[in-house]
This record gives C-alpha cells, sequence and structure tokens, in this order.
C-alpha cells in the first residue's frame, strides 16, 4: 500500500519580473550603508552536493572516486564511498576535499558497485557523522543512501519517528529516508518498495542513489530540482558498467556515455544480472527544475536538464548586456571562475573588449575559507588580483554570475579602484536574489541577501560602484523559453514550490 504524496501548493510571495535599470550611484551622493552585517566571506550562496553510483565496474570505486573528483564544485566539506562486495557494504568517508579524503584509502573500498557523495550540508551540523553515504542494516540486509537535495519536511517526520522509538545516528535531513524504509508498510516488498513508501512521505528536493549488495537504485523527487544523469561505460569483453551522477562532467571525466536523465519522478532499479527497470512512484507535478544550476552551481562543461550549462551562461551575459548596456566602457571584465562565460557573452553581444583584468589564483578554494583576521583583511586578494596594465585609467564593466550578500562585489570594486581603475560598472547575469533556497542550497539567512535588504540603488552604493544592474527575470524566461515554467525561480521570483513543514533559523535545518 502507498501512502499519499500531496504536493504542496505553489506558495507565491510576491513578484520581480519587472525590468529594473542599471542603479546608477553617481545620480545620488554615496550615503554610508552599515558593513558590518555584510563582511562576512564565507557566506555566499554555497555549492550543494555531487551524488555517483557505479554499477557493474571491477575497480568501482576507483571510477566513483574519479566521478566525485569531477564534482568538487558540489561540495568541499566532506566526501564518502560506500562499495558492495557479493556479500556486504564498506564504506570510506572523512571531512575535506576529495583527494584529501581518499589518499591512498581505495583499498578499503572493495567490490564492482559503490555510490558516493561530496557534501555541502543544508540540513545538520558539518561533522564527520553527517558525511554520507550513510549506511544501515535492515532485516533483509545493508543499504547506503548518498542524497543531493533538502527535505523540507525532514524536521516533522524526525520528531514523529523519534516518538515511536526511532534512535538517529546523524543530525542530517537525509537519514530520515532510511528510517521510513526501516518502518516501510511494504514489510515484505523489496528495497525499491520500501523505498518508494519512504520517498512518498518526505517532501522537498532529493536526488538519491541507493546501493545494496544486490540492487543499486537511482530517484529523482518528482519536481527534479536537482539533476541526474546516467550512462555506460565502455568494457573489454563484459558488458559495459553503469554510472549515475549528478552532472554529465562526472560521466565524462571516467569516460563514460551520458545515456539519458533520471527523469523527475523516477526511480531506475539495476539488479546483479545487469537488468535495469524504471518506474514513477510519486504522483506527478510540474518539474521545477533549479535554474541556479545553470546559474552558478553545475560545471560549465556538463549539461544539466538537457542544456549546455556554458551556452546557458554565455547567453545570460548577451541579455545582460542587451538589457543593462553600458556603451562608453573600455572593457569587460569576468570576476573568475563563474563569472568568465557570462563576461564573455556580454562582450560578443556588446561589442566592448573582453579582458581578463582579474587573475584568479589556483590556490585558494572556490568558495574559501578566511581563517583568520588577517586572512580576512586581506581579503578578496586572497584569491583575485587585479592586472594594473589593463585597468588604470579605464572605465570596466565587471561581469559575476550572481550577487549573495555583496562581499565579493564590494571587494572587487574597491580593488579595482586601487588599481586606477577611472569608473567601475557591475553586470550581475541573473536576477537579484531576494530569497532562500529550501531546495538543497545552503543558503545564508534571508536577511543577509544584498537585495533583499536594499534596492539595487542603496545596493549600488553598499558595493561603491559606479553603476549597477541585474539581468531582469523576465530576460531569464524568455532564454528559458517554453521550458521556463518547468523551472524553480523561486530565490527570485519568491514563487516556491514546496514550503517547509518546518522553518528552523536555518532553512529546513536540522540543528
Ligand atoms: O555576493 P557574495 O556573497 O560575495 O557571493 C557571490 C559570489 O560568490 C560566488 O563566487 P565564489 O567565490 O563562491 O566561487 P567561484 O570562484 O566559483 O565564482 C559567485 O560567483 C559570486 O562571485
Ligand atoms: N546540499 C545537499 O544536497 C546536502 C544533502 C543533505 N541535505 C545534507 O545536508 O547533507
Ligand atoms: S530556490 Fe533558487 S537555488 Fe533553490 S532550487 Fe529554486 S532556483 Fe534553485
Ligand atoms: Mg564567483
Amino acid at each position: 500500500m502507498f501512502l499519499t504524496f500531496a504536493p504542496p501548493t505553489a506558495f507565491r510571495t510576491s513578484l520581480f519580473a519587472r525590468f529594473r535599470p542599471a542603479a546608477d550611484c553617481r545620480r545620488s551622493p554615496r550615503h554610508a550603508v552599515r558593513a558590518s552585517a555584510c563582511e562576512s566571506p564565507t557566506d555566499h550562496f554555497r555549492e550543494e552536493c555531487g551524488v555517483v553510483g557505479v554499477w557493474r565496474h571491477p575497480e568501482a570505486s576507483a571510477v566513483a572516486y574519479y566521478a566525485l573528483h569531477a564534482l568538487q564544485h558540489r561540495g568541499q566539506e566532506g566526501a564518502g564511498i560506500v562499495s558492495a562486495t557479493d556479500d556486504t557494504l564498506h564504506e570510506h568517508k572523512g571531512l575535506g576535499l576529495v583527494s584529501e579524503v581518499f589518499e591512498n584509502a581505495l583499498h578499503l573500498i572493495p567490490g564492482d558497485a559503490a555510490i558516493a557523495h561530496n557534501r555541502y550540508s543544508t540540513a545538520g551540523e558539518k561533522n564527520v557523522r553527517n558525511v554520507q553515504p550513510f549506511r544501515a542494516s535492515f532485516r533483509e540486509g545493508q543499504v547506503a543512501i548518498a542524497h543531493n537535495g533538502n527535505l523540507t519536511n525532514a524536521q516533522k517526520l524526525r520528531m514523529e519517528l523519534e516518538l515511536r522509538g526511532s534512535i538517529f545516528a546523524t543530525s542530517s535531513d537525509t537519514e530520515v529516508v532510511l528510517h521510513l524504509m526501516a518502518t516501510s508498510v511494504s514489510s515484505s516488498a523489496g528495497i525499491e518498495r520500501k523505498a518508494a513508501d519512504a520517498l512518498n512521505r518526505v517532501e522537498g528536493a532529493f536526488s538519491i542513489i541507493l546501493l545494496t549488495t544486490n540492487r543499486l537504485i537511482a530517484v529523482r523527487d518528482p519536481y527534479g530540482f536537482r539533476p541526474l544523469v546516467m550512462g555506460e561505460l565502455a568494457l573489454e569483453g563484459r558488458p559495459p558498467a553503469l554510472v549515475f551522477a549528478s552532472e554529465s562532467c562526472a560521466l565524462d571525466i571516467v569516460s563514460a556515455r551520458m545515456t539519458r536523465e533520471i527523469e523527475p519522478g523516477e526511480m531506475v532499479v539495476v539488479d546483479r544480472d545487469g537488468h535495469v527497470s524504471n518506474w514513477f512512484p510519486f504522483p506527478s507535478v510540474r518539474r521545477r527544475a533549479c535554474v541556479f544550476e545553470h546559474i552558478y552551481f553545475s560545471k560549465p562543461s556538463s549539461i544539466v536538464f538537457g542544456r549546455s550549462v556554458y551556452m546557458s551562461r554565455f547567453r545570460f551575459g548577451q541579455l545582460l548586456a542587451t538589457s543593462c548596456p553600458l556603451p562608453e566602457a573600455d572593457a569587460v571584465v569576468p570576476v573568475p571562475e563563474s563569472g568568465v562565460p557570462a563576461a564573455l557573452g556580454y562582450a560578443s553581444a556588446s561589442g566592448i573588449q573582453f579582458q581578463q583584468a582579474i587573475i584568479r589564483s589556483h590556490y585558494v578554494g572556490r568558495t574559501f575559507i578566511q581563517p583568520t583576521q588577517t586572512a580576512r583583511d586581506i581579503g578578496v586578494k586572497l584569491k583575485l588580483a587585479p592586472v594594473e596594465a589593463l585597468i588604470r585609467g579605464k572605465s570596466v564593466v565587471v561581469v559575476d554570475d550572481s550577487i549573495v550578500r555583496g562581499t565579493t562585489s564590494r571587494k572587487i570594486v574597491r580593488m579595482l579602484r586601487e588599481a586606477g581603475a577611472r569608473q567601475v560598472h557591475i553586470r550581475i547575469a541573473c536576477p537579484p536574489i531576494t530569497g532562500g533556497c529550501f531546495y538543497g542550497v545552503d543558503t545564508p539567512d534571508k536577511e543577509k541577501l544584498l537585495s533583499y535588504r536594499m534596492s539595487d540603488e542603496e545596493a549600488c552604493r553598499f558595493i561603491e560602484a559606479d553603476s549597477l544592474a541585474f539581468l531582469p527575470l523576465n530576460a531569464m524566461h524568455e532564454f528559458l523559453g517554453d521550458e521556463a515554467p518547468t523551472f524553480c525561480d523561486a530565490c527570485f521570483s519568491g514563487e516556491y514550490p514546496v514550503l517547509p513543514a518546518v522553518v528552523d533559523e536555518k532553512i529546513g535545518g536540522l540543528v
């Protein structure tokens, strides 16, 4: 018997589809906006998580390791691999980057099947207990789970489960799924049925890979918030291995050929004989794929939701140039790393020369941590350095993919002025972010989002730019075309497809 899944009604606050002209700081005297509340440089829209599954490969954990490497941009807090031999699951996981966690450890995870996870927490503490995959034992055997997304009713379900006697080992939302599977009403049914029962009770976002000693299951929530693809890896003299991953770049790195996406609401099951079956165990709803995957999260080389991430960013940049032109600028300068394709698009549409006038250090991570006061004072210079020869005396248009707190933009403007820029104009290749995310992106509190706190003009003064403009939401919709209604853009539009059952201080948070 199935428990009913009741998709919450669409939630609408306000629409931000209006055209927002460039805010020009030169139009009004600069006034001091309190900076201290926005100074923490670690609180960006962070990455989410990456998941991988490998089936029927003699070196499954090595394949999973390289695939995880390709997904490192999706989470840098911790990583883990669980592998399967005939009768048991093996695990290795830890805090840190993939290369650090698995140094000389692959021999600990033998077998021809594996699942893997890169974590950036959305719920639960940043400690090793919460690093996935989680492994558990059922009456029927062992199971492991790797989850990208955030379950919006996890706290409520956990409270119910605890009242019925469940004891949790972690503070992660994901563990709820294992408990729901263990207490599934389909007590005698196979693991896929238990998983379907459990996932019919959760709400929110999940791209999940499950592993037992004789099955691998890949499943996506019915809204399809987070991506999940599958592919085949040719092997000499034997059937191809199957590889599942959050993004196609993880298949590319191991030379697997992407065959298709896992559809929203689809569950794909592979068994020991290599038999692949699929079904759709959830009531269907309109897809709401995360548009931010295309703006910032995913790797530009990936195909996500059937579209090239690079081409989306390039096109956002072109549309930005059309909607917020700056014909008098001398150079278009990208904010590395993720601002580069949009800046190339801006340059191509405007005819203004593209100049890599900000150089990124290879030795600082994507969302860099600044552990000491000295490092904090050095700020963005730790990661980005100006090329004075390209900047002095020039009017530059600086293109970035997004503004979250405004920390990066503000520091870049100061840095470019110090390097002699005559004017610094900031152009952002997405609409203003005015709300947090409930669906798997670690978001700062709404009150810390620059565009929630301030109008465009105030924001322009805060970052101390000569002008500031964002890609209008309607331009983004225009680019998405007929598919626009099938994308989630809630952090811009306020139209949340699913509301959290319990809202904690940290969105969707289990503390
Ligand atoms: O307004 P803020 O709070 O400063 O956050 C926005 C910045 O954060 C992201 O870059 P990040 O440094 O995370 O990574 P990247 O190197 O991949 O661009 C994003 O690309 C913006 O540059
Ligand atoms: N960002 C994610 O997808 C995180 C997965 C899970 N919610 C966790 O916090 O570990
Ligand atoms: S709220 Fe924003 S980040 Fe979250 S799923 Fe929707 S578009 Fe993506
Ligand atoms: Mg950036």
